[in-house]
């Protein structure tokens, strides 16, 4: 093996200078093109860009649907830039931040002819950016060539969203006793592809053999840190925990999905969206997002690294078991885990018992 990087190690590198503002280079078999993300698109960069041609600004179905554009491509929708678009523009139509007061961002035209693919892929990378889902795609006629003389990273765009997941390496267990349960482990685990680490907190020394109580937590800064009263997570990853204390067994997998897997920042969007008066699902779709962008693959993963196969589940979510039962978890109980209702989070929690279907 030479020390060329695969295309895993590729797709990491791309992620990376997505986020910097530098561009990559997507290829298909019908040609290539260069992507930028719209959102950290500065004017340097898109000065050379529009040297090249005029690139298209791909955003999703979703947020196409509140900017009044046509999404032909179903998904996604593929606006053109007028001829006079500067990096304000780009901003405006990728970032619903200004949207009430500033609601005259059409019409907009958007393509209809030619495959949609390279756009596709490009979302695909924002999103596994955790940038605004937005990309400016511009079609090159060498994409190797074009990348080679630009030192570009090129992935293949049928690559960007591999189907399996990327291997989770145990990397170190260590005891740390906690206030609400004194016998307890913490395992970290690493996957092979540069994405976020998650952990597993083992109270006790669970029977593998029988179903294990356990909380499936996804990561919230604003909850669990902070003690943010908007939302119900601090107290359910603290009664889990004193649950499984009590009980003297248990595992909690908390996986580094904060925001339902949009990232910080754009949960920060989401929540500046709230403030103007969208309810939590309402501003994941404004921002071009899913209802919830999380992998539960992950948390099947991690218990199977841990030998469990059998679970009861401390959640109020049934789309979350029926996500688990589907990646080949065995779900033999649900554990409600009602806590932390305060005058903040009461419309979250009914948004989330009408909407996304959680029990009261
Ligand atoms: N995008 C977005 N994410 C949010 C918002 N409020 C909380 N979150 C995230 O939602 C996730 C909550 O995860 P969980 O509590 O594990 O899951 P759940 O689907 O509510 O189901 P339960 O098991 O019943 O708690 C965390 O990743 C939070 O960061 C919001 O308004 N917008
Ligand atoms: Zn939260």
């Amino acid at each position: 093996m030479g020390f060329a990087p695969d295309i895993t190690e590729r797709l990491a590198r791309a992620r990376s200078d997505l986020r910097m503002g530098v561009p990559v280079v997507l290829t298909s078999e019908t040609g290539g093109a260069v992507v930028l993300s719209a959102e950290t698109l500065g004017p340097a960069r898109l000065s050379a860009l529009l040297a090249l041609g005029r690139p298209v600004l791909a955003i999703t179905g979703r947020r196409a649907e509140t900017l009044k554009a046509r999404a032909y491509d179903g998904d996604v929708a593929r606006v053109v830039m007028p001829s006079d678009a500067d990096v304000a523009w780009v901003t405006s139509i990728a970032d619903p931040a200004d949207d009430l007061t500033a609601p005259m961002k059409g019409p907009l035209r958007t393509d209809r002819e030619g495959s949609a693919d390279l756009h596709r892929a490009a979302i695909a990378l924002m999103k596994a950016s955790r940038l605004l889902p937005a990309a400016l795609v511009l079609p090159v006629p060498d994409a190797a060539a074009f990348a080679s003389a630009e030192n570009l990273t090129i992935v293949p765009a049928t690559d960007v969203a591999p189907e399996g997941l990327s291997p989770l390496e145990r990397i170190v267990s260590a005891r740390v006793p906690l206030e609400l349960a004194e016998h307890a482990r913490l395992h970290i685990f690493r996957p092979d592809d540069g994405a976020e680490e998650h952990y597993a907190i083992e109270i006790g020394a669970p029977d593998r053999d029988k179903p294990v109580l356990c909380r499936l937590h996804s990561a919230c800064f604003t909850g669990d840190l902070l003690g943010s009263l908007k939302c119900d997570c601090g107290p359910q990853l603290k009664a889990a925990l004193r649950q499984m204390g009590e009980a003297g067994e248990g595992v909690l997998l908390y996986l580094n999905q904060e925001g339902r897997g949009i990232g910080l920042a754009n949960k920060m969007r989401a929540y500046s969206l709230q403030d103007q008066g969208f309810d939590t699902v309402e501003a994941n779709h404004r921002l071009g997002f899913e209802d919830d962008e999380r992998d539960f693959r992950l948390g099947a993963a991690l218990l199977d690294r841990l030998g469990f196969s059998k679970v009861r589940l401390m959640t109020n979510n049934p789309a979350k078991i029926a996500r688990l039962t589907g990646c080949g978890v065995t779900v033999t109980e649900r554990v409600p885990l009602r806590v932390g209702e305060t005058r903040f989070n009461h419309h979250y929690l009914a948004t989330k018992a009408k909407k996304s279907g959680h029990l009261l």
